[in-house]
């Protein structure tokens, strides 16, 4: 991965605005997650002022997660813009391929508006390529095909880099692949830590002219930030202080700690 400490500091430099089109339900700590990085984080949704807002914004994140008609609206007008201005866009599909509306949402999504990112689980991405998905709910279900295999042509498909998250996490731009070995299962039994990397990755690709290396550095925060957050519980702490010491653990990566910590390889 390249120049970790440059793009950590090129973030707390320059704070860079992340408008999200996000869920109801982790809407709160991925504004706060945006914070720790180093961004600054906006959650708008009227679909009438989304030019606007994206005139202001560095990046934006679309995220299925509570898609509804009124939503999925500012999510073409904000794409569209995004798109116009040069500033990334980051997808999440959360659900996609748990429900047809959502699947039949993200392929009018994905036909008109050209995502620099995509970000979800195993079974979203299956479903992107038109695989038939057990996405269970929001949570990843089992999937036949290889998350490298799922990754790669997602990865063509839509002419973008993919981060899928699981026990290992593959990113890829069709052309690179790499496998990321950190994390911690602790990090599935709180929701919303895929929806909050999703805000980490935005930051650096922000700040970047390289989407598959911040895909690769936002991915590699959170699921370093979950495993040193884990080991960092004392004996009667559970979740509810895992997802303080989650927040605590971003806020304090910096480069060395990630360096010393970041496990990844090319396939
Ligand atoms: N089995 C596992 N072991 C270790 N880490 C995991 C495991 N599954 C997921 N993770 C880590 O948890 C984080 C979130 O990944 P997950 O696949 O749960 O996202 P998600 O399903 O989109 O979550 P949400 O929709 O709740 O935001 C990532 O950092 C990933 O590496
Ligand atoms: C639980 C849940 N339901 C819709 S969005 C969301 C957050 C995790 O994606
Ligand atoms: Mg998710």
């Amino acid at each position: 991965m390249n120049n970790i400490k440059e793009l950590f500091n090129r973030v707390k430099e320059s704070k860079p605005l992340i408008h999200h089109i996000t869920n109801t339900v982790t809407i709160n700590d991925c504004a706060n997650v945006t914070l720790a990085i180093g961004g600054s984080p906006v959650m708008a949704t009227e679909t009438n002022e989304m030019e606007e807002m994206i005139q202001l914004a560095d990046a934006l994140v679309i995220n299925f997660g509570t898609i509804h008609e009124q939503v999925f609206e500012s999510m073409i007008r904000a794409g569209g813009a995004a798109n116009r201005k040069g500033i990334p866009v980051i997808f999440d599909p959360v659900g996609v391929g748990a429900t047809s509306f959502r699947t039949s949402k993200s392929q009018i999504l994905l036909d008109q508006v050209k995502m620099d990112i995509i970000r979800g689980n195993v079974s979203e991405l299956h479903a992107l390529i038109g695989g038939s998905s057990q996405t269970k709910g929001v949570d990843a279900g089992e999937v036949s095909v290889s998350p490298i295999e799922i990754a790669n042509r997602a990865a063509v498909k839509y002419k973008c880099s993919i981060g899928i998250s699981g026990k290992e996490d593959v990113i890829s731009d069709g052309k690179r692949t790499f496998i990321l070995q950190n994390g911690d299962e602790i990090l599935t039994k709180i929701t919303g830590t895929g929806c909050m990397s999703g805000s980490i990755i935005a930051s650096f690709a922000a700040v970047s002219e390289d989407p598959l290396n911040a895909t690769m550095v936002g991915m590699s925060v959170m699921s370093i930030a979950g495993q040193r957050a884990k080991q960092h519980l004392k004996l009667n702490e559970g979740l509810g202080t895992f997802k303080a010491k989650l927040i605590d653990e971003i806020d304090l990566m910096n480069a060395e700690t990630f360096n010393l910590e970041v496990r990844i390889h090319e396939y």
